[in-house]
Parts: C-alpha cells; structure tokens; sequence
C-alpha cells in the first residue's frame, strides 16, 4: 500500500492494525516470541492477499492500464478547484484491476447483451465490462460530472470495444425511467439505490450493502450489479455514520427479501451477488410480479402520453390538468378564455409539468380542429382526450328554446370526434367525458333542461362510442361529478341553493375538485383498460337519496 494511503477495504484494514500489533509486540519486552511470530505469519497473510489476486488475475488490456494509470496520477483537487467538477472526486473511486476483471467475467459468463452502469467515473469499470460484451452488446454509462465523459472518452475511442459504450451525463435517476437491461451496474449515488432499484419492471425491492450486487431475474434475465464501498462499516456491523446506516439496513433488507439469492465476495471492497429466484407458478402470475412488472401506482402513470383538457382555464378542469401532468403526462390547457388558459399552463410549468395554452370555443368545430392540429403539431399525437368545458343555463322547461338546448349539446357533446379520428387512426386513446350527477337524478330546485338533458347526452354518447370504438383500442369513459365547490355555482342565482343541496349529500359536504382527481388519472392510465362505456359516479351519495 503507498505510504500516504489511508486503509480503505477490509483487507488494507486488517494490514493497518496487524502492522500496529507487530510494532507493538516487537517494542515490547514482555511479549512472547511464539506471539510474534503468529502476528508476523498473519500480517504475511494479509498483505500478502491483495498482490496474489493481482499477480494471478489475468492482466488487464492496455487502454484500460492507461485508464487506470491516466486516472490515479490526475490532480482531481486542481480539477474541482477550476470548477471543472461539481464534486471534489477522490481518485480511490475507481474500479481497479481486479475488480474489472471480475466485472468482465461476470458479463462474460452471464451473456449480458444491454449493460448499464451508474456512476462511470473515468470509465474503468465501463471499458472492462464492455470487453466481456459481444460485438453486438451495449453499455449505457451514466455519470453525474460531465467532465468525466470528455476524460474518459479519448480512452474509449482507443480500445475496440468502446464502441459498445454510450455515455449519458447528468443524475441517473433523470436519464433513465423504464429501460431494459440485462445487467445494471450501480457504483454510485447510495442514496438512491433503493429507487435505482425500483425503476426496473418485474424486480422485487431490494437494497444492496457495500458490496457489488449482482441481480438475476428469470423472465426477462436482466441482473443487477451494484457497488458501494464498504469502507465505512466494519465486519461486526458498528454504525458510526449515517450512511454506514443506509449501507447497513440496505444489507439487512436484501438479506429479507424474497426471491432473492445472494452472496458476497470479499473482494477488495466486496462484491455482492444477487439474484431473484422464482419460488414457483404462484409467484410468477401478474398480481403477484405486477401487470408487465408494474406495481399499481405505476401502472397509473401517464409518461410520455399527451393529454388535453377543455376547459381546463378553471374549476374541475384545472385539477384534471394538474392530475394529469403530475402523474406523466405533456397537457394542453384549452380554455375560451385566453387569459386563464395561460395561466394554468404557467402553473403547470411552475411545476415542471410540460405543458402549452390552446385558446378555443369547442362549440365550435372550427376552434376544435385547430386545437386538434396544434397539440398534434406540437407533439405528435393526442392520448388523453379531456373533454371538460361546461356551460350552465337556468330556465324552466316551458321557456328553454331551442337554441339553448342546442347550444349545451353543442358545447359538452362537441369534441369527441376530431380526437376521436386521431385515435382510431393511431390504435390507442383514452376519451374522459365530464358529464353530471345530472345525468342520474333530476337537481333541484333548480330547473336545468338543457344542462340535464345534454350532460344525459353525454353519458349516452360515452356508452355509444365506448362500445364502438373499444376494439379498436379506444376507450371512452366519463365522470359525473356531484355538486362541486367550483366558480360556477358562486353564481347569484346558484348561490342561495347550496344550503339546500347539502341536505342532499349524504357526505354532508360539497364536492371539491381535488376529489375527481384520481378519477381523472385512473381512466386515462393503462390500470382501467378493461372499462369503456362507463359513468364513473362521484357525487358523495347524493344520487342514492
Ligand atoms: C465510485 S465512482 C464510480 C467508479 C466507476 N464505476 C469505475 O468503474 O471506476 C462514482 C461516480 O458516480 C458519479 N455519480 C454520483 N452520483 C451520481 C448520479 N446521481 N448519477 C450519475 N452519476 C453519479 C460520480 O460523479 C462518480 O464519478
């Protein structure tokens, strides 16, 4: 070990001490020879280890000895001082020689084809998986320092298998979502390997000590390989900091978990192996492993789908927006009003949600098909179609003209059909129609025709095209909300009603809009794709009294 080296692995620890005993016993009058020479035989042994597995491991490649050498004799101190790093980079981090060989191996010997590595660093772990890839294999390396792809690049260039490297910079955890992998190396980020974890499909949970972890699954055969060093946690367990703390319940949990077999290697920082063992035809069906691995919060996420919501500048719409944005979803915010729609999709941006303002009268098929072709423009495509907007008018059937019923049918009843063709033609969609409690029961005292009768229209249409359009893989559901705390019914006319209305709800209370929220998300999710045709009812009991 060079002299300026602080012990790291386990093994340079037990030298450190060992030499420290000897110093001792030799200093010392009253010791007997016998125990020297046990203490001289045992320091023998231990320093003796580490070059023994270097001499007889088979020598690494040359780019990778000039890898290595190129990265220990950097100044990595100079490097973050010139800002050049966020993070001052300690050189100790690398794979070494016999780590790599033992990387390369267990690449080898898996028949690994699709690897990726967290935390890349100069790339020797990279480069010595990438040797024991096929020529057809591929290596995504992650790293956090952008500088560290320049350094390690030149490296890659020179060896004939960094071609089978790609390397993506910026936080692992936002350069990968679901990918498919056969082998996934975690070196880095400890905090986040229980999440490193889950973004895989079909994994069980698992935490990983200090240690690689090598993670086998049956189905699909991708493995785990992660690292951590275990420097700070010692053979008995001691927990002296709060990441040894992380590192230790992480051990604990892997050795709890289910399906899962493991075993450790004490090698230099240790290498953890593990793989998931299927405990037979119980555990192998879809409730128990999840719809294509995906637990149920996942399967009700929206990324990478694009959605819009009408009248979306306000009330129920705004929360179906953010819901829909939060759980994945790019959003187009349509609202008539211009001001409002804009806004909303500021918030949405505020949030980190992508998002764009569409103003447009969907009464009109003018203003629809041009919001059509705006989202379309913009994004490719249109998955989730929200058709919201609502419009309210009061007025006792015997004086309710034709045009106002018109105009209501027009207005909740007008969208379906240009999202629709965008839908049929592409195989997949998912039409949410706002209807009402309106459509069940008659509201009162209020007299309401045109909105009673079009909102029923809407429920009918939802049926109609729920079962016309499902095998062609679009799905066509509404929600009928109850009376919902939304500006609307803050009207004068409206206002004086709500005492009474509340007498009504068995719930005893107003519908908010955070309450249709989950509604909105379960039927533009895959989780509700056997339900077309449906009226989703949420409206505190009031229906049922
Ligand atoms: C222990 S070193 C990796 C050593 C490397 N596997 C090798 O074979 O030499 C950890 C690396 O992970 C990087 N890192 C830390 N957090 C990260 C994150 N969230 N995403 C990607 N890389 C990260 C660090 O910049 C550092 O280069």
């Amino acid at each position: 070990m060079p002299v300026d080296k602080v012990p790291d692995t386990p093994v340079e620890v037990l030298v450190d001490l060992l030499t420290k005993a000897k110093d001792i016993a030799t200093a010392s009058v009253n010791v007997p020879e016998e125990l020297r020479s046990h203490l001289q035989k045992a320091l023998d042994i231990a320093s003796g280890l580490d070059p023994y597995l270097e001499k007889m491991t088979t020598q690494e490649s040359e780019p990778l000895a000039e890898l290595y050498q190129k990265t220990v004799s950097h100044d990595w101190d100079q490097v973050h001082k010139e800002g050049k790093t966020m993070f001052r980079l300690p050189r100790e981090c690398i794979t070494g020689h016999v780590e790599g060989q033992t990387l390369k191996m267990l690449i080898h010997m898996s028949q690994a084809k699709r690897v990726l590595e967290i935390g890349m660093f100069t790339g020797y772990g990279a480069l010595s998986m990438a040797e024991g890839l096929p020529e057809d294999g591929c290596l995504i390396a992650c790293e956090l320092e952008p500088y560290l792809k320049e350094f390690a690049q030149p490296f890659f260039d020179k060896s004939p298998h960094g071609k089978k490297i790609i390397v993506k910079t910026g936080s692992a955890m936002d350069t990968l979502k679901v990918n498919s992998f056969d082998m996934v190396f975690i070196d880095a980020d400890k905090n986040n390997y229980i999440n490193y974890y889950k973004l895989y499909p079909g994994e069980q949970p698992a935490e990983i000590t200090r240690g690689h972890v090598c993670r086998q699954l049956p189905c699909s055969k991708p493995r785990f390989i992660l690292k951590t060093p275990q420097t700070t946690m010692d053979w008995r367990c001691e927990i002296s900091t709060s990441m040894s703390l992380k590192i230790h319940l992480f051990l604990f949990y892997v050795n709890n978990v289910l399906l899962v077999s493991k075993v450790i290697i004490p090698l230099r920082d240790g290498i953890s192996i593990i793989r998931r063992v299927s405990l037979g035809k119980i555990t192998d069906d879809e409730v128990f492993r999840g719809v294509k691995g995906r637990s149920i919060l996942d399967r009700m996420r929206l990324d990478g789908k694009v959605a819009y919501v009408t009248g979306a500048g306000q009330g129920i719409g705004r929360a179906f927006a953010h819901a829909l944005g939060e759980a994945g979803a790019k959003v187009a915010v349509v609202d008539l009003d211009k001001v409002k729609a804009g806004t909303v999709a500021t918030e949405l941006f505020l949030k980190g949600i992508n998002a764009i303002s569409i103003t447009a009268d969907i009464s009109k098929s003018g203003d629809v098909q041009r919001m059509i072709d705006t989202i379309v423009s913009k994004w490719g495509t249109i998955h989730v179609a929200c058709n919201n907007a609502g419009i309210n008018m009061n007025s006792a059937s015997e004086d309710t003209s034709l045009e106002e019923l018109l105009v209501a049918y027009q207005c909740h009843n007008a969208v379906f059909n240009a999202a629709g063709r965008v839908m049929l033609k592409q195989g997949y969609g998912k039409i949410i129609n706002t209807a009402s409690m309106a459509s069940l029961i008659v509201p009162h005292p209020q007299k309401q025709l045109s909105y009673n009768t079009s909102k029923a229209g809407v429920v009918k249409l939802t049926q109609t095209l729920g079962t016309e359009w499902i095998d062609r893989g679009v799905r066509v559901n509404c929600i009928s909300p109850g009376i919902v705390d939304t500006p609307l019914i803050h009207s004068e006319s409206l206002r004086p009603l709500v005492q009474r209305w509340l007498s009504d709800i068995p719930a005893g209370r107003l519908a908010q809009v955070t309450d249709l929220q989950a509604a909105v998300v379960y039927l533009a999710s895959d989780a509700s794709d056997y339900m077309t045709g449906h009226n989703l009812v949420i409206e505190g009991g009031q229906s049922l009294w």
